[in-house]
């Protein structure tokens, strides 16, 4: 686990390559640990204007160096193409910091060297492998279409739902962000684990965002006896885990048809019922069972992103008409065509606007081989780490007339091409910037086309890109056609996360850098009408 506090020590000049240029320290002789954990935005602010001429800056975490990587194009070279990165050491930091799973069983991940591939890379029974079956659970339940296109249908069904409890044809008042925070998570919860679990725990929902808030202190390391906040509200959220596997696994008929359903209320989907039953099968305790099924529940990425869309398009009244226009091509006698809506340029745009400006994650991995890049030598052991919020607000990548990249543009992903008679259309298009685009993290194997082949074949298993970014995408796609087509709305006022009165609108919640999605720090005060017809 990464100790954060220490001194800032200079490593040695090695023969192989230039020494990546140490970040000065924060605090003279205090190095940048406490800064990087509790303030990781301002950290990363404090790089990008200090040195933005460097591709490659050092710093230490405690005893743990860090290579920060600041450019796309060694972004792309460092977390696709090296043999000598892995991410291991960090998934086993995250199953013991995140899930709270026990060392055991830490230890039978540890154990497997046989890799994510059905074939296994060394001579090990077929029982005793973890990685293989765990990335088959993803691969077949999350990721492929029938497994997205069954969560996204369930998911527009509740959400639907949900919002025809709203009155019809009378204004109402609401803040935005409270209502996704609850409605959205109670859908998303439902679609993915059954509708039981919140019928059984209704106070899951707030004790997953309590857990939330507490994530980057966990992810960070910070220990328990110097602040056991963060631990208590983990405890809490797992507790309610190992109460409803309990319940659920005396209820649910594992010989029923029900078993393969594409979902069913006491499970829900097909990978929740496969990943439930793989680590109960496995030997896993009740505490690391509970953890690992909570971890998927989490809605911390998608809710955030849809609700800085949603304020977007509320706050700009011409932005809400034409998505409206635009939206409501993807609707045929009132049904949502997700094939249409997921290709719809405007909508896209605005969706991997949020997704530029707010997703701030730290891709890491672990430096398994020393290893050079763009004429540095990097050392074996440090951590390698590329910030999605430095790369994403690169102003010579994404910056435009009059619309720097610090600020949201609805626009930004457009390109207009010639459609006859002298007229344009325009398409989604990131064309030359996707190597500075990684808010579901990149795949860590080499070309496409290996890629294509032996997609999840790294040695002892290892993260890839987000399993679940197709859902997300449909999941946030959705939630803002089925609002703006079926509500007229108007802008009160911006509020407190408690309700009370902001004189400003939301900024990000900068305690979220370096975790994911960060949430507003203010929600919006809106009224809306839901409209008949569709
Ligand atoms: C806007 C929404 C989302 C964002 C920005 C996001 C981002 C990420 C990132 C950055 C990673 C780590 C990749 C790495 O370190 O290389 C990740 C992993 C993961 N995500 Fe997402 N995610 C989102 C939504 C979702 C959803 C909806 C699901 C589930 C349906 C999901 C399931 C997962 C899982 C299971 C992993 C771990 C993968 C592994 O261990 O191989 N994510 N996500």
């Amino acid at each position: 686990m990464l100790c954060i506090f220490g001194l800032f020590k200079d490593s040695q000049v090695t023969k192989d390559g230039k020494e990546p240029t140490p970040v000065p320290e924060w605090l003279p002789g205090l190095g940048n640990g406490y800064q990087y954990v509790f303030h990781n935005m301002d950290f990363l602010k404090h790089i990008k204007n200090t040195l933005n001429r460097k591709t490659i800056v050092k710093f230490r975490i405690g005893q743990k160096g860090v290579y920060l990587i600041t450019r796309g194009k060694n972004v792309q070279y460092a977390l696709r193409n090296s043999g000598s990165l892995s991410s291991n050491e960090l998934i086993y930091m995250a199953l013991q910091q995140l899930s709270g799973t026990t060392k055991e069983d830490v230890a039978k991940f540890k154990n497997d060297k046989s890799g994510t591939s059905h074939v296994p890379s060394i001579n090990m029974p077929e029982e005793e492998r973890i990685w293989a079956p765990f990335h088959r659970i993803f691969m077949n339940n999350i990721s492929n279409s029938k497994a997205v296109g069954v969560m996204t249908s369930k998911f527009c069904e509740f959400f639907s739902e949900a919002l025809s409890q709203q009155l019809q044809g009378k204004w109402q008042t609401i803040r935005v962000y409270q209502f996704l925070e609850q409605q959205m998570a109670r859908c998303a919860i439902t679609s993915f684990y059954g509708s039981y679990i919140l019928e059984q725990f209704p106070d899951l929902i707030d004790a997953m965002w309590k857990f939330d808030s507490n994530i980057s202190a966990l992810v960070f390391g910070v220990p328990r006896f110097l602040y056991s906040k963060p631990y208590a509200a983990r405890d809490g959220f797992h507790e309610i885990g190992e109460k409803f596997l309990n319940t659920a696994w005396s209820k649910f008929d594992w010989n029923s048809r029900d078993m393969n359903a594409d979902w069913e209320p006491i499970f829900g989907t097909r990978f929740s019922r496969m990943h439930s039953k793989f680590f109960k099968d496995k030997g896993f305790s009740m505490r690391s069972r509970s953890g690992l099924f909570l971890g998927s529940i989490l809605n911390s990425n998608t809710i955030p992103i849809t609700g800085w869309a949603i304020m977007e398009i509320i706050r700009d009244k011409a932005l809400f008409q034409v998505i409206r226009n635009e939206a409501s091509s993807a609707f045929t006698n009132g049904e949502l065509d997700i094939k249409k809506l997921v290709e719809l340029p405007l909508l896209q745009s605005v969706y991997s606007e949020c997704l530029r400006m707010h997703a701030a994650v730290n891709i890491t991995r672990v430096i398994d081989e020393d290893m050079s890049l763009d004429g540095y030598a990097l050392k074996k052991g440090y951590l390698v780490q590329a910030p999605s919020w430095i790369s994403h607000h690169d102003e010579s990548t994404w910056g435009a007339p009059d619309h720097p990249a610090t600020e949201f543009w609805a626009k930004r992903h457009l390109k207009y091409v010639e459609s006859g008679n002298k007229n344009t259309t325009a398409q989604f298009s990131m064309e030359g910037r996707s190597g500075g685009f990684f808010p579901f993290g990149q795949s860590l194997l080499t070309s496409p086309a290996r890629r294509r082949v032996t997609e999840h074949l790294f040695q002892g298993g290892g993260i890839g890109i987000c399993p679940g970014r197709h859902f997300a995408k449909q999941e946030i796609m959705s939630v803002i056609a089925l609002i703006v087509v079926n509500f007229d709305i108007e802008l009160e006022e911006y509020t407190m996360m408690d309700g009370s009165r902001s004189d400003r609108g939301p900024q990000d919640n900068k305690r979220y850098c370096g975790t994911g999605a960060m949430p507003p720090d203010r929600d919006m005060k809106i009224r809306w009408k839901r409209l008949g017809g569709n």
